[in-house]
């Protein structure tokens, strides 16, 4: 695993934080001497197992001390910082918040505005990011690093990406929970016992997400290979297409991006 050269900070570490710090510790692409963490609450469970981590709750002191600073933070908050971290590579998580306002957050040139999830936890993440135009070669490298001990990870060239992006990763599986949900709730319905319909979706879902994962091809693919196939499940995919399906998907992921626009405006 590719190594992050100096030192290491992270300004918030909840949900998403504290997944993507436990990857890069866990994959020794940053030593715990070398990483900050900076909250309001101190040190937390998910990273308790690693000794030597620096925290404080002082966010301007972790800039001075850090080459490199991850922001994972709430937008709200994170959009009022000001690190004047001029001279420092600056990555962030913050759901909306634009490459203009990280400029201003920073100091500096060298932004990137990412996305990711907390499947980083289990090294499943996928990380596309967006670099300001001061961002260095160098500074690639680091954020390839940084994203690469947390799953899957590509540049994109266009900021408005990483709104989608945001749109379709979601805490941990957004859409697919609740996709998933619904096939539990059905066999519930039918009679299933709950632990039995949970244990069935977690094994369905994990094995889909396997096959696509692991496959080049699009997963428009598998869908009309079922449908060709013309069993049981052509059926279930017939009445759902009826249903409009693909169109009440898109509404749901129209409505995350634009509310990327918004979130975290309306505290002021
Ligand atoms: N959860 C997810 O699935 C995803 C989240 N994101 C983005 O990641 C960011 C963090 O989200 P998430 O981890 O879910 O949020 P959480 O609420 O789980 O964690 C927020 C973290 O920020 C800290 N924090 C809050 N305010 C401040 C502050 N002023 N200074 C320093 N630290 C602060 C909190 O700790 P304390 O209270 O101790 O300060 C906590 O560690 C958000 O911008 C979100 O949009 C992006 C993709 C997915
Ligand atoms: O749902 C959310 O707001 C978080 C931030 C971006 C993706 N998931």
């Amino acid at each position: 695993m590719d190594k992050i050269s100096g030192t290491f900070g992270l300004v918030g570490c909840g949900q998403l934080g504290a997944a993507l710090a436990g990857a890069l510790l866990r994959a020794e692409a940053v030593a715990p001497a070398r990483m900050w963490v900076a909250n309001r609450s101190g040190p937390v469970p998910a990273l308790a197992g690693h000794a030597g981590l620096n925290w404080t709750a002082d966010v301007g002191l972790l800039a001075e001390r850090c080459d490199t600073l991850l922001l994972a933070l709430p937008p709200a908050a994170g959009r009022k910082l000001r690190l004047a971290g001029a001279g420092r590579l600056v990555i962030s998580v913050m759901a909306g918040v634009t490459v203009e306002e990280l400029g201003a957050v920073s100091g500096g040139a060298r932004v990137v505005r990412a996305m990711s999830s907390p499947a980083a936890a289990i090294g499943m993440a996928c990380s596309p990011w967006f670099a300001a135009a001061g961002v260095r070669a160098a500074d690639r490298a680091t954020v390839r690093a940084l994203f690469a001990a947390c799953g899957t990870t590509d540049e994109v060239p266009a900021e408005s990406q990483i709104d989608v992006f945001t749109a379709i990763t979601g805490p941990v599986p957004g859409f697919v929970a609740a996709f998933a949900a619904s096939v539990q709730d059905y066999a519930q319905a039918q009679g299933v016992a709950p632990e039995v319909a949970r244990r069935a979706v977690g094994q369905l879902f994990h094995a889909a997400g396997a096959m696509l994962a692991t496959s080049e091809r699009p997963a428009a693919d598998f869908v009309e290979e079922m449908v060709d196939y013309a069993g049981t499940t052509a059926a279930g995919l017939g009445a759902l297409r009826a249903a409009g399906l693909s169109d009440v998907i898109a509404q749901g992921l129209e409505a995350a991006r634009r509310r990327c626009l918004t979130i975290g405006r309306e505290e002021g």
